[in-house]
């Protein structure tokens, strides 16, 4: 009854109620950003309205420069509002040190990056540093022995042999038409389904029928590991060999007894619960796609408006392999196919800005100069428990680390020793993918470069050198992650 008659009152006041709701978020946004503006006062560097709004929704929304000038800020120049600070703090690569990133270890989990990974199950990504990332990440990294890396390599040069079969032999002329468009999107949270808009159901749908399909490929692993006699004690599991990533992740199930004293915060239980292991598949599906994607299409971007780097790739080849085609083990060899995918990701960075809490005080180092370019060095007290973004698409090009030719393509660069590299994040929570993804670039790299010339197609026939880059390299936008825009490429057989 008492229910009833607050329903009822609420139902009349609806539009009351969801005012004070607004004003009481907007309230709650603005104090929060007098607090930030009150932190970083004194300090030459530009203030974010909106914070927690920065990595959630503003991704999500459409970028109106003369409301939000972020994305310009962030895709198409990321060094400029530094440049014009005069400072590099949170754009300095010793941020990440050794002795500052253990401080620096802890996620902001309530951000919707995180969060939003959580679609299937608990995920590596989204656990706090502690016992709880150690008991993910001790499973997860099994996905990732060496031993796995052969077959990472072999499965690419599959999927580009069967690439070059089926969309290029059948193409107009070589022609590859637009190179990211594969790329899922499906990320979005439970809520979306009560949303009673045709497109979102369709979202829905197909977030629902991938959850099916991941509990059938658990269900379909877990019996062709019981038929092949492997054991599922977890105490045991460290002996036997994973197959693949999945088997490596299935392999890890708690039995119900072991969950039930996980479940009461025993933190000595190893392995996974079966929640959290499709969390983990969804979430290197997820992770170990569109990033090494992404920076594949632009590699290709690059490679396509500079052959002299083709060529450069092509000989290093050719004298590691002579008349072969490259494999796994020939990779150390063949460090300047490497470099391509690594100064493609520090030119173009996907995941872009890293969020960090501090776990306690701890002092950074940046640089700031005046306006004849004198440098100071100087710190930063970062307080215990702020929350900050290291902004890795600025750092990876700040030319006080990196030279006064940081904005140049020059896969050379990375032969040398370089400063601390953030686009993989560094320290404790940096990316467990981090081989596979360089295995997996440098496959199709050298694959496509040994056996192929890539070259740009024009939109037009008056369209010169610098139309063309602007279009394949600088319309990116940023989605989920950093997204290429659309280009083709011709690719003539060598
Ligand atoms: C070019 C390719 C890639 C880039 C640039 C990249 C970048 C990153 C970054 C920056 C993080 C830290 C995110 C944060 O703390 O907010 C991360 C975490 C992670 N990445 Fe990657 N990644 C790549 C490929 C991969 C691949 C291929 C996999 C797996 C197949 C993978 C699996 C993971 C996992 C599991 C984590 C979470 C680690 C943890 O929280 O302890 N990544 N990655």
């Amino acid at each position: 009854m008492v229910e009833n008659i607050a329903a009822t009152v609420l139902l009349q006041h609806w539009f009351t109620v969801a005012v004070s709701v607004l004003l009481g978020v907007l309230i709650r946004l603005f104090i929060r950003y007098l607090m930030i503006l009150n932190h970083v006062k004194a300090l030459p560097s530009i203030p974010t309205l909106f914070f927690g709004f920065e990595p959630g929704l503003r991704t999500r929304l459409p970028h109106i420069p003369w409301i939000s000038p972020v994305n310009r800020y962030t895709v198409y120049e990321p060094w400029k509002k530094y440049e014009r600070a005069r400072s590099d703090l949170i754009a300095f690569p010793s941020f990440l040190s050794p002795t500052s990133a253990p401080h620096l270890s802890h996620k902001p989990l309530h951000m919707q990056r995180y969060t939003g990974f959580d679609v299937f199950g608990k995920t590596l990504l989204s656990t706090q540093t502690g016992p709880e990332h150690k008991r993910h990440w001790s499973v997860v990294k099994r996905c990732f022995s060496d031993r796995q890396m052969a077959s990472v390599w072999d499965a690419m040069r599959w999927s580009l042999d069967t690439f070059i079969e089926e969309e290029v032999n059948q193409g107009e002329d070589g022609v590859v038409v637009d190179e990211e468009s594969v790329l899922l999107q499906i990320i979005l949270p439970p809520v979306m389904q009560m949303v009673p808009l045709h497109k979102l159901q369709r979202f829905w749908r197909a977030r629902k029928a991938f959850l099916e399909h991941l509990e059938q490929m658990y269900l379909d692993k877990r019996a062709e590991l019981r038929a092949e006699g492997i054991s599922f004690d977890v105490d045991k599991v460290e002996d036997q060999a994973s197959k693949d990533l999945l088997g490596a992740l299935v392999h890890s199930q708690l039995n119900v007894e072991q969950e039930a004293r996980l479940q009461k915060g025993d933190e000595k239980v190893a392995g996974l619960t079966k929640s959290e292991i499709i969390g983990n598949m969804w979430l290197l599906i997820f992770a170990g796609h569109e990033t090494s994607g992404h920076t594949l299409v632009f590699a290709v971007a690059y490679l396509a408006l500079y052959p002299h780097w083709q060529e450069s790739v092509y000989n290093e080849i050719i004298n590691a392999c002579g008349d072969e085609q490259p494999t796994y083990s020939d990779m150390h060899k063949l460090p300047l196919a490497s470099a391509v995918c690594l100064e493609t990701l520090r030119l173009r960075d996907i995941v872009s800005t890293i969020m960090k809490e501090a776990v306690t005080d701890v002092v950074v180092p940046y640089t700031s100069w005046d306006s004849k370019g004198n440098l100071s060095p100087r710190t930063h007290l970062v307080k215990k428990g702020s929350l900050f973004v290291v902004d890795s698409s600025a750092t990876s090009l700040n030319p006080h680390a990196w030279g006064p030719q940081s904005m140049e393509f020059n896969p050379r660069r990375r032969l040398g020793s370089t400063p601390p590299f953030t686009s993989f994040s560094l320290g404790a929570r940096q990316c467990l993918g981090k081989r596979f993804a360089e295995v997996e670039m440098t496959s199709f790299i050298s694959g496509i470069c040994r056996n192929f010339k890539i070259l740009p197609v024009r939109a037009h026939e008056d369209e010169s050198w610098e139309e063309m880059k602007a279009r394949m390299i600088d319309s990116a936008t940023e989605q989920n992650s950093f997204q290429p825009g659309k280009f083709s490429v011709r690719l003539q057989r060598r």
